[in-house]
């Protein structure tokens, strides 16, 4: 076996011991999307009791901007779905 053989499979090893660590970071992930949620839902919650409207289109655009920023062209994505979640939640 050559040592690009064994560095290779040496590296398949680690995918189980990665996807541990991936799977701890998805877990954090939804923690931290459902603790937002909640934080959402009482805004959503106060301003709708003023009179106000559960969604404010300029506000999501900001938001939007920050996740492009942060993580590129599917950054909007996400946000997309991160706020999909949170406004969903009562
Ligand atoms: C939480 C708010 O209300 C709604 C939910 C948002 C969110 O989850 O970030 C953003 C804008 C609004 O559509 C807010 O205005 O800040």
């Amino acid at each position: 076996m050559s040592v690009t053989e064994m560095s290779a499979e040496a590296e398949l090893d680690t995918i189980p011991v990665l996807r541990r660590q991936i799977d701890s970071l998805d877990e954090a992930i939804m923690r931290l999307v459902a603790e937002r949620a909640k934080l959402s839902t009482r805004v959503q919650t106060a301003r709708m009791s003023a009179g106000g409207t559960r969604v404010q289109l300029g506000r999501e655009r900001v938001i939007m901007d920050a996740y492009r920023t942060g993580l590129g062209a599917h950054g909007p994505e996400l946000a997309d779905a991160v706020l999909r979640v949170c406004r969903g939640t009562r």
